[in-house]
C-alpha cells in the first residue's frame, strides 16, 4: 500500500478516489475505519469518515484511528482530504485534525491545498475562489451547516489550529518544484506549521505534486491527487480491472438529494422536468411518525418510470432560512438526514440497487444505513463523481458533492448502466 487517504466526508472520499483511479492508482474506498487489518490489494486506500461537522474531539479521534489503521497497512504517505470549499467554521475541524495527524506522525509541517480548478475551485494569493467568486461571496455563504464567510485560507487555518500559517504564492509555484520546496523549508524554519499554496490551474497542481513527494502528511481537496499519483508511477501496475469492478448495472434506481447548494438546486429543477419527484416536507419529517412510510410507498409506485424517482430536501436559500428559523438549523438538518437514512434502508430491503445521492452529509448517512463497508471505484460521471460499487454486495452508488456535476447530472448518471 502506497497512499492512505483520510476523507472527512463520503462524497469527498469518492471524489479523491475517482481522481486516484483516473491517474493510475488501484484504489479501494472503505467506509469508516475497519475493525481489523484487511488483506487489500490496492495502491491507495481512502477511508471515508463523517468528521466534517461532528464535534471536534470526535473528528480528531476517528481521524487518528484511521491514520493508525493506514499505518498498519504499510502506507507510506498520508493525505487528509477535506472539501475544495474548505467547509468548516472558525471553530471547524480542519485545523485540529491536521494538528492531531501531524502530532501522531511526529511531523512538523504540511500544506493546505483545497484547489480543484477542473471544478472552479482556485487559490490565488491565499484566497479561495469558487467559479471566479470569492468563497465568501459564493453560494457557500448560505451553507446549512458550514456557512463560509471568510475566503482567506491563512486566516481560517490560523483561527482553527494550534500553529501559524505561511503562504507560497503562484509566482513561486510557477518557478517549479525546487523553488517550492525551498520556500517550504524557509517557512518551516520561521516556525510555521502549515503553508497555504496557490493553485489555479492543473499545471500548478502537477508541480505541487512533485514538491510534496517527501512530505509524510499532505492536506487538501482532491485536485492534488493527480500530482501525487504521478509520484508513484513506477510502483503502479495495470488498474483497468479495478475500474471495471466499479461499473453500475441496470437496476432499480432512486435519486435522493439532501444538498441545498446552488448546483444541486439547478440539478433538481432540471431533473424534475422529466422524472417523478417529491419534495420533502421538513415539518412532517419532524412531527409525523409515518411520514417516511408514505414517501417510501410513493417511491415504490414510481420505480418503473423512464427516469428514476427523486426525493429531495433541496431548497433555495430563502426557503431553507425559513425552515431553520422555525425548527432550528440542527434539528431540521438532523431530521432530514434521519429521514434519508431510513428511506434508503427501506428501499434497499425492497430491491433498489442503485442510489444516486446529492450532498456529502446525506451521502454519509445513506451509505451507513445501507451497511456498505467499502467500494470499488468505477467510471467518473462528472469530474470528482465516480460511480462506486459495494465490495460486499451489488449496490451501486453515485455520491455527488453538493456543488459538483452539471445541470443534467442525475440523468447523465443513469446513462452509465450496463446489463
Ligand atoms: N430543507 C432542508 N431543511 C433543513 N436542512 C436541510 C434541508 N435540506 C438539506 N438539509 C440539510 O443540509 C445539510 C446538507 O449537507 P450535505 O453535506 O448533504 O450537502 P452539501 O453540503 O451541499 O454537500 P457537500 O458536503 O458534498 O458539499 C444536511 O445536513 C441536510 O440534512
Ligand atoms: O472537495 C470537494 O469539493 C468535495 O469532494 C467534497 O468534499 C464535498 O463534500
Amino acid at each position: 500500500m502506497l497512499l492512505g487517504v483520510i476523507a472527512d466526508d463520503f462524497t469527498g472520499a469518492t471524489d479523491i478516489a475517482g481522481f486516484l483511479v483516473e491517474n493510475g492508482m488501484r484504489t479501494i474506498q472503505l467506509n469508516g475505519v475497519p475493525e481489523t487489518k484487511l488483506d487489500i490489494d490496492a495502491d491507495a486506500v481512502v477511508i471515508s469518515l463523517k468528521s466534517r461537522s461532528c464535534p471536534v474531539n470526535e473528528a480528531i479521534e476517528t481521524s487518528v484511528e484511521a491514520l493508525n489503521w493506514l499505518q498498519q497497512q504499510g502506507c507510506q504517505q498520508f493525505y487528509f482530504k477535506y472539501c475544495s470549499t474548505f467547509d468548516s467554521t472558525r471553530e471547524g475541524n480542519i485545523g485540529p485534525v491536521t494538528d492531531a495527524l501531524l502530532e501522531a506522525l511526529n511531523e512538523e509541517f504540511t500544506i493546505v491545498c483545497p484547489a480543484l480548478p477542473v471544478n472552479g475551485r482556485t487559490v490565488f494569493n491565499g484566497h479561495l475562489f469558487v467559479l471566479g467568486e470569492l468563497l465568501s461571496d459564493s453560494g457557500m455563504r448560505n451553507h446549512p451547516v458550514t456557512p463560509m464567510t471568510d475566503s482567506s485560507l491563512v486566516r481560517l487555518m490560523d483561527a482553527q489550529s494550534k500553529g501559524t500559517t505561511g503562504l507560497v504564492n503562484y509566482q513561486t509555484i510557477e518557478q517549479g518544484a525546487q523553488a517550492i520546496t525551498e520556500c517550504f523549508s524557509a517557512i518551516s524554519q520561521e516556525g510555521k506549521r502549515y503553508v497555504v499554496v496557490d493553485a489555479f490551474n492543473q499545471s500548478h497542481l502537477e508541480t505541487l505534486g512533485e514538491a510534496v513527494k517527501t512530505l509524510k502528511l499532505v492536506t487538501g481537496g482532491s485536485g492534488l491527487a493527480s500530482g501525487i499519483a504521478k509520484n508513484w508511477t513506477e510502483h503502479l501496475s495495470d488498474q483497468s480491472s479495478a475500474k471495471e469492478a466499479g461499473k453500475p448495472q441496470q437496476a432499480k434506481t432512486v435519486v435522493l438529494s439532501g444538498s441545498c447548494s446552488i448546483m444541486t438546486n439547478q440539478q433538481v429543477a432540471t431533473y424534475a422536468q422529466k422524472a417523478p419527484h417529491l419534495a420533502l416536507d421538513v415539518k412532517a419529517c419532524l412531527e409525523q411518525q409515518d411520514y417516511c412510510e408514505s414517501v417510501f410507498k410513493w417511491v415504490l409506485e414510481n420505480l418503473d418510470a423512464d427516469f428514476a424517482p427523486m426525493v429531495y430536501a433541496t431548497a433555495e436559500p430563502e426557503v431553507l432560512k425559513a425552515i431553520q428559523a422555525q425548527y432550528g438549523a440542527q434539528a431540521s438538518s438532523q431530521a432530514v438526514e434521519q429521514f434519508f437514512s431510513q428511506l434508503a434502508h427501506q428501499l434497499k430491503e425492497n430491491g433498489v440497487k442503485n442510489f444516486i445521492v446529492a450532498g456529502g452529509e446525506t451521502s454519509g448517512v445513506v451509505t451507513q444505513s445501507l451497511g456498505v463497508k467499502g467500494f470499488h471505484i468505477g467510471p467518473q460521471i462528472a469530474p470528482g463523481v465516480p460511480w462506486v460499487k459495494a465490495v460486499d454486495n451489488n449496490l451501486s452508488l453515485a455520491l455527488k458533492s453538493g456543488n459538483f456535476g452539471d445541470a443534467n447530472f442525475f440523468e447523465t448518471a443513469q446513462g452509465f448502466y450496463h446489463d
